[in-house]
């Protein structure tokens, strides 16, 4: 398989000098009636070193691939593998993505609007740093652990000490996350937010919002509300996703996988309850 580099290279040289250039316009009619000019009969070596050249090929000549019927076409002596045949669909799917990936950027830095004091919202800058507060790890910790000990009904302290572990479950499951893919929060970003983790300088995916979605599904799931309440709740969460991109911290695409992560997470949480049975036996054991 091609590199994203190697293809992306290749496209730009063969008359495009874009991505887009390489699969419509000029740039691409270009591009596909030099191949077929210049390619030699057993080219299939050199087509090799040039993988858009290979894929567009491959595209051009379905006769070539109808006749082998096997895993592999034989063309003047040389095996052509079936999986060059298929290079058409990642390169669209990488295509997909830069423009997906763009739109992001874009948007993401059209709706920073309170990403300072300068910026248009920049006035309401302290009210969405007070939504920021209200999804961070450290209130929701506090807040879950002190609940847990003021709480005398054995319910109320299986559902706090479950939600504490959600909690930390987050804090683990986002870090690595973050880690791995060492996704750069956005330029416009202030790096001024309240106890971060190193981790936290990555953007990908927004610890907020993934609080946020797996928090709401929780208290609605275990405590009971009032039918405003349970929209609050939501409204709240939502907000809260919101108000990481309106302060530059986060990309649209950021939030979106965050709620998305966050919404499987209490899945994973429900997996992994902890019964007062479970408890009794791990208190039995520590004993
Ligand atoms: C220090 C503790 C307990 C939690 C850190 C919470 C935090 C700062 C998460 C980062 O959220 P974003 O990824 O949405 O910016």
């Amino acid at each position: 398989m091609p590199s994203p580099k190697a293809r992306n290279s290749a496209g730009g040289g063969g008359g495009g000098g874009s991505i887009g250039g390489g699969v419509g316009g000029n740039s691409g009619r270009y591009e596909f009636m030099s191949l077929s000019r210049s390619a030699p009969p057993s080219g299939l070596q050199r087509q090799g070193s040039d993988p858009t050249t290979a894929r567009l090929r491959a595209a051009d000549s379905p006769t070539r691939r109808r006749g082998s019927g096997s895993s592999t076409s034989s063309t003047g002596g040389q095996q052509l593998p079936e999986e060059d045949c298929m290079r058409l669909n990642p390169s669209m799917i990488g295509i997909a993505l830069s423009s997906l990936l763009a739109i992001d950027l874009w948007l993401s830095k059209r709706l920073g609007v309170c990403a300072c004091e300068e910026s248009s919202w920049g006035s309401v800058r302290p009210l969405m740093k007070l939504v920021e507060v209200s999804g961070h790890g450290i209130p929701w910790l506090v807040g879950a652990a002190y609940c847990l000990y003021k709480s005398d009904s054995a319910a109320g302290q299986e559902v706090m000490l479950n939600l504490l572990m959600a909690l930390v479950l987050d804090l683990v499951l986002v870090g690595i996350v973050k880690a791995v893919v060492r996704r750069r929060r956005p330029a416009h970003n202030r790096m001024d937010m309240f106890v971060t983790f190193s981790v936290d300088r990555y953007s990908f995916p927004s610890g907020h919002a993934t609080r946020a979605a797996m928090c709401a599904r929780f208290l609605l799931a275990h405590l009971v509300l009032a039918a405003p309440l349970r929209v609050l709740v939501l409204l709240w969460a939502v907000f809260v996703g919101f108000s990481r991109v309106f302060l530059g911290r986060h990309n649209v695409t950021d939030v979106a996988f965050g709620f998305f992560m966050g919404y499987c997470q209490y899945n994973l949480v429900e997996a992994l309850w902890l019964s007062p049975l479970m408890l009794q036996s791990m208190m039995g054991q520590l004993e």
